[in-house]
């Protein structure tokens, strides 16, 4: 694994961003696997910026999403779908048609998870997947004891992850109970995969990470297994791993 860290969230969203402009740059149309969550928000920020001042065009890339709450609609302001919307793709010129995140409404879930697999098979692997990491070790919303052999399927949250998410909602009886994810194994199909995470309360995670185990009760353990794997990481965030 190859192991960036920064001083802090601002160095560590510019980095991210350089990585996936070099991307788009070296190849305009990528697929980038994209991820929701409070970290990769600055990351989007930049690539904002980045956009507006002529740095990467994004009009042949196309994207894939990690997952969506089950039950909440495309426009409901706590979906992913939403919050991909608002955060990055209205600020840049990507085709909308180019942007694929699961249908959390989907009236038959199983078929969902089918159909996106199969499109990541059609529109992926990505090229760079980007990926948050939960206090637990999640990653998409792949909870612990998820089996590293898992394609997109149903999960159901932990109550750790809905009290984790609840500050995006009224209240945590708001949060969804389930979503749809794509699974680790999904995940490992990413050609290259960019981890980020900032702040102390995700310094135990990162230190178990490094540890190198591969362990299915630590869902990130798995990015041990795939071969181009960056962890960028601010200070706060990586001091634990350090001692
Ligand atoms: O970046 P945050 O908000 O700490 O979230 C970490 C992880 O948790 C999730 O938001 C899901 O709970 C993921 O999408 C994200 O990778």
């Amino acid at each position: 694994m190859n192991i960036i860290v920064t001083k802090d969230y601002k160095e560590l969203s510019k980095k991210a961003c350089e990585y996936i402009e070099e991307q788009v740059k070296g190849k305009p149309n990528s697929v980038l696997g994209l991820a929701t969550g409070s970290t990769p928000l600055g990351t989007y920020q930049e690539l904002e910026e980045g956009y507006r001042s002529g740095s990467a065009d994004y009009q042949d890339v196309y994207s894939l999403n990690l997952d969506e709450y089950v039950g909440l609609d495309k426009i409901d302001p706590q979906s992913y779908h939403f919050f991909m919307n608002k955060h990055l793709f209205h600020s840049i010129n990507i085709d909308p048609d180019h942007t694929y995140i699961p249908n959390g409404k989907a009236s038959d879930l199983a078929y969902e998870c089918e159909r996106y697999e199969q499109l990541i098979e059609e529109i992926g692997p990505p090229d760079l997947q980007l990926l948050g990491i939960g206090q637990n070790g999640h990653i998409g919303f792949n909870e612990p004891g998820t089996s590293f052999d898992s394609e997109t399927h149903i999960i159901d949250l932990s109550a750790s992850t809905r009290e984790a998410n609840a500050r995006f909602f009224n209240s945590i009886e708001e949060v969804p109970h389930q979503a749809v994810t794509m699974g680790i194994k999904s995940i490992l199909k990413s050609k290259k995969i960019v981890l980020l995470a900032s702040g102390e309360e995700k310094a135990e995670a990162i230190k178990r990470l490094l540890r190198g185990e591969q362990d299915e009760s630590f869902p990130a353990s798995a990015l041990n297994k795939h071969d181009h794997v960056t962890l960028i990481v601010d200070e706060p965030a990586y001091k634990q791993a350090k001692l």
